[in-house]
């Protein structure tokens, strides 16, 4: 196994070109780029990442000398549904694209203007997407090399990946809970009264937790019980700990041998797939955070990296494997992974994990031939949204299972003030620079719809003398986790992120949240502000509606504000009918049982009025 193979298996999609903002903004991008003006390096001092040659944007302003070419702009893309999502593929790890190695062949791409014209719908709505790079032979990448660092094995940074409870984490209580399905066990009120094994409860101690969330009460007992389950809870709620905390405790209670198969085949005990890189690395570091100090071996396997690297460690054997799909199917074709010894499956992001884009890798891992019966596995399924079409098309894949609601499925977190201003799309970048200066100092993460833009604004803040990062799927892996670990360490104060980072990140004191181009689904924009007000803690969204653009996304918002109590900006309202389904305990479960225990510990969700 070589990095070759991580190369041989990426599949090269060519999205289709796109109007952007910017082109009819009389911005130079491609001079702009050229130049290579703009970003400090931030790789000086930061020894983790000081490894290579790579310099991320500074490299990109060699290379490009693209400028304003005939390549890029025609054509739309077709429904855009799912905004950035560039296929399920590109900056999500469906396919496993891996890097584009140098920004410069990137602007040469751009300036001759070859690139794709137009095209129809893609099959994951991915519309407006990035211009296309050229043909393919310029696509074509080199063999990854990126080892990340080695995670860390000091107890002390091991547990500081928490984020401290905030003023508001005893509300979570008040929050209704609806529990559907064939005998739900009882919900556990404490972490000691739940039958968890000493290391696993020392563990949660040292991570600060000294109660659990709503979905940790619910989820705890229903895995431990060996139940099925699809949990729905809040943005930044604790649902990573709802599922790893009782998977590691039967792991613990219940040992079974680690096995490897044929020609060291891997077969771990537990695969938990999600979305993206980042969420994955996270996801790995917390279970290793939950087993400390036990035997447990935890493996993770994400694109974008060397596979020798992470084959290697595989090898040696892993209770659990955290894995982004593309990757995890890589080892498994070519039998260095296996699912005969699985006891959970585990979908984070399950809403996105089932949606067109990932689709086929989840039924290819879940119907492959080694892969364990349905009833003789858990399966578990997270999201803070949960569709309804989606939850159809989940049930075939789970066994007799228990659904749990924590308020309103696919509401936005309470503790985010959702905050609105009607711009025009020429209004947008001066919004910015205002909002970031009147917020001096204060961790701001940007959300906007393409690639492009991430960069183009993210150079334009660094011209300002603003310290930003940017993170999105055609950066490569080392530079992503290089602005993730700037942005998160308080060295650079803003990130512009596509929709890459909107779900799953756990990072400390993001005080704001920035729709610089609002998301096309509703579900997508609770995940973005869901970045901000985190376990308690308040935070604020701040989102630029442009009418040209956010129409369609008007009724939802509405209702989603309201469902949160906060007041509807004229502009807001009027909007038609919401697509958005919400009620007052907590949306529903697609199977309608009769049986559902509600329960609220001590207040009422406020009634709907929808
Ligand atoms: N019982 C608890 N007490 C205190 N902090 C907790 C508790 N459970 C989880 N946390 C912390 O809350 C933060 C958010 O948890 P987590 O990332 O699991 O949220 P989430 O519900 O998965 O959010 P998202 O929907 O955005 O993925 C983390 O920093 C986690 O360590």
């Amino acid at each position: 196994m070589d990095d070759e193979w991580d190369d041989s298996c990426d599949i090269v999609v060519q999205p289709p070109p796109t109007i952007n903002s910017y082109a009819d903004n009389n911005v130079d991008e491609g001079h702009s780029l050229s130049r290579g003006r703009g970003f400090p390096s931030f790789i000086e001092d930061n020894e983790d990442f000081n490894k290579g040659d790579s310099n991320g944007f500074e490299r990109r302003g060699r290379g490009g000398r693209g400028g304003r070419g005939r390549g890029g702009r025609g054509g739309r893309g077709g429904n855009r549904d799912r905004g950035d999502y560039e296929n399920g593929g590109d900056n999500y790890d469906n396919g496993e694209r891996g890097d584009r190695h140098e920004r410069g062949e990137r602007g040469r791409g751009r300036g001759r203007g070859r690139g794709g014209r137009g095209g129809g719908p893609r099959p994951n709505g991915g519309g407006e997407g990035e211009p296309t790079e050229g043909g393919e032979d310029e696509a074509k990448k080199a063999p990854v090399t990126y080892v990340p660092p080695e995670p860390t094995e000091v107890e002390e940074e091991i547990f500081s990946s928490t984020i401290s409870s905030g003023i508001n984490f005893d509300k979570f209580d008040c929050i209704a809970v609806k529990v559907t399905g064939e005998n739900p066990p009882r919900a556990i009120d404490s972490f000691e009264t739940a039958n968890l094994r000493k290391y696993v409860l020392d563990n949660i101690l040292k991570s600060g937790y000294r109660k659990p969330t709503p979905i940790q009460k619910h989820a705890i007992p229903i895995i431990m019980g060996g139940r099925d389950l699809m949990g729905c809870a809040q943005t930044g709620s604790g649902k990573t700990a709802a599922f790893l905390l009782p998977i590691i405790n039967t792991l613990l209670q219940d040992p079974r041998e680690l096995v490897t198969g044929p020609n060291g085949c891997a077969q771990p005990q537990v695969v938990i797939v999600a979305p993206t890189r980042e969420l994955t690395l996270q996801i790995f570091n917390e279970a290793r955070k939950f087993s400390y100090g036990s035997v447990l071996k935890i493996a993770v396997a994400y694109g974008g990296t060397a596979v020798r690297h992470q084959g290697d460690n595989i090898a040696r054997g892993c209770h659990i494997l955290v894995a982004t799909p593309g990757r995890l199917h890589d080892f498994v074709d070519r039998n260095r992974v296996s699912f005969d010894g699985i006891r959970f499956v585990v979908l984070d992001e399950a809403d996105r994990m089932l949606d067109m884009g990932f689709m086929p890798s989840v039924e290819k891992m879940m119907d492959h031939p080694t892969m364990v019966p349905l009833t003789e596995r858990q399966t578990l399924m997270f999201s803070a949204t949960f569709p309804e079409d989606i939850q159809h098309l989940a049930g075939r894949f789970l066994n007799n299972y228990l659904f749990v609601a924590v308020g309103v499925v696919g509401g936005a977190s309470t503790d985010v003030e959702q905050i609105f201003h009607q711009v025009t799309k020429y209004e947008k970048q001066n919004m910015l620079k205002k909002l970031i200066e009147e917020n001096d100092g204060k961790r701001i993460l940007v959300f906007v719809e393409t690639k492009r833009n991430a960069d183009f604004i993210a150079a334009m803040l660094s011209e300002q003398q603003m310290l930003t990062s940017s993170i999105h799927g055609d950066r490569m892996q080392r530079e992503r986790e290089e602005a993730l670990h700037n942005f998160k360490s308080g060295r650079h104060c803003i990130l512009v992120a596509t929709a890459v980072a909107a779900r799953g990140l756990d990072i400390k004191n993001v005080d704001i949240v920035v729709n610089y181009d609002l998301p096309k689904s509703i579900d997508e924009y609770v995940h973005r502000i869901g970045r901000t007000g985190r376990v308690g803690n308040r935070g604020m969204a701040v989102s630029f509606f442009d009418s040209d653009q956010d129409v369609a996304l008007v009724a939802d918002l509405a209702k989603i504000l309201r469902q949160a109590e906060q007041p509807v900006p004229d502009f807001l309202k009027g909007g038609g009918t919401a697509t958005y389904k919400g009620n007052k305990y907590g949306g529903s479960d697609i199977r309608n049982f009769n049986n559902a225990s509600t329960t609220v510990d001590q207040g009422q969700e406020p009634d709907e009025e929808w």
